[in-house]
């Protein structure tokens, strides 16, 4: 599955860190939360939760309301995590809305996706430039701004579109607003990596474990794998590795956020499959392979504990969590309202389990 040979190997069968965040996660709505909010309240603290609903979230007053329903939906579970807000930037979001947003206990940050450039991102923004006086205003009250971070100009190659988005848009936009902090989410290229690296400590990047494991061949060879799908697409292994040596750096400009993205098995096994994987049942099982593949478990504390926090300006978790060295199987489906999904590794074992 990975493609580095580890550079040493730590054989722990037990690992307790800070108890972890998920800093970027599609929750959807209505019945599907059961399923989605089980997965993130096992055991993260907080979850940065994505606004793309149809209709997005773009208000502070949607913001609130979304977070009614998620809190319902936990009521009856055995902990609950804390679901910071986001709204979806658009054409018509103002400088009024943000002052809102940044006085409210519960928005933490603003997401960009530009239109079409991903899964419900119709409502997305058509024309940069005029957002300026919004992105102004939120360096001004100092709220983040998230980025999917692609373009979608129908010429631009697929593969390319996340460097080309840095170079023509996120470029400018942290030179204009060096004030501003933004979070470039799930990066898949080694131009992302360089481009968060070299910037200052205003830019920072999530990184999903699905990118971190697999490369483009893991979806196309020998037969293509909808459920490897997902956007920003998996990139060459080179991307891959580059991804692998972010994470497991130690520099907090990275740090964990899964983009768990439920869809039904139906509507990925299809003429033309929605883009997204889902990840929540396993997150943090998934990091920690991954990481004891690099020899670098006395990582993933600081990326997925420590740097979010820190970047978010918010308390690193005070408990902590233990991952026991302890083989599962994945469910082949798992519940999403009246529909299933098919989550990753679906059938496979999983070699780590969080301890309850
Ligand atoms: N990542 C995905 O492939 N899909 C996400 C949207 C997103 O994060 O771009 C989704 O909402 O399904
Ligand atoms: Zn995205
Ligand atoms: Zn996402």
């Amino acid at each position: 599955m990975l493609f580095c040979p580890p550079r040493y190997r730590l054989h722990v069968n037990e690992l307790t860190i800070t108890r972890p965040d998920d800093w970027h996660v599609h929750l959807r709505d209505g019945s599907a939360l059961e399923q989605t909010c089980a997965d993130m309240a096992r055991y993260f603290n907080r979850v940065i939760v994505m606004p793309n609903l149809t209709p997005p979230v773009v208000s502070v007053a949607d913001a609130a309301a979304y977070r009614d329903r998620i809190v319902a939906a936990m009521s009856g579970l055995p902990r609950q995590f804390e679901p910071l807000m986001t709204l979806y930037l658009t054409d018509r979001t103002d400088a009024a809305e943000i002052q809102l947003a940044a006085a409210s206990e519960f928005v933490h940050a603003v997401k960009l996706y530009p239109a079409g450039a991903t899964t419900n991102s119709d409502a997305g923004v058509a024309e940069l430039d005029a957002l300026f006086p919004v992105l102004a205003a939120m360096e001004e009250v100092d709220l983040p701004l998230l980025i999917h971070g692609e373009v979608t100009d129908h010429e631009i190659d697929i593969f390319d579109r996340e460097k080309v988005f840095i170079d023509r848009h996120l470029a400018p936009i942290a030179e204009r607003f060096p004030g501003l902090r933004i979070v470039l989410e799930h990066i898949t290229t080694r131009d992302a990596v360089q481009f968060v690296r070299e910037a200052d400590s205003h830019v920072a990047a999530t990184i999903t474990a699905h990118h971190l494991m697999f490369n483009r061949n893991d979806m196309l060879v020998g037969g293509i794998r909808p459920h490897y799908y997902c956007l920003p697409i998996l990139k060459r292994n080179v991307h891959q590795n580059e991804l692998m040596e972010a994470a497991t750096s130690g520099s907090p400009k990275f740090f964990l956020g899964t983009d768990s993205a439920p869809h039904a098995t139906g509507r990925k096994e299809a003429d033309c499959g929605c883009a997204g994987i889902y990840t929540g049942h396993a997150a943090i099982e998934f990091y920690a392979e991954v990481f004891e593949q690099l020899g670098a478990l006395d990582k993933l504390e600081g990326f997925a504990s420590h740097f979010g926090a820190d970047f978010y300006r918010l308390p690193r978790n005070s408990d902590s969590i233990t991952l026991r060295r302890e083989s599962w199987t994945v469910p082949q489906q798992l519940p999403l309202g009246e529909d299933y999904l098919t989550p990753l590794a679906a059938g496979e074992s999983i070699a780590w389990r969080v301890a309850n």
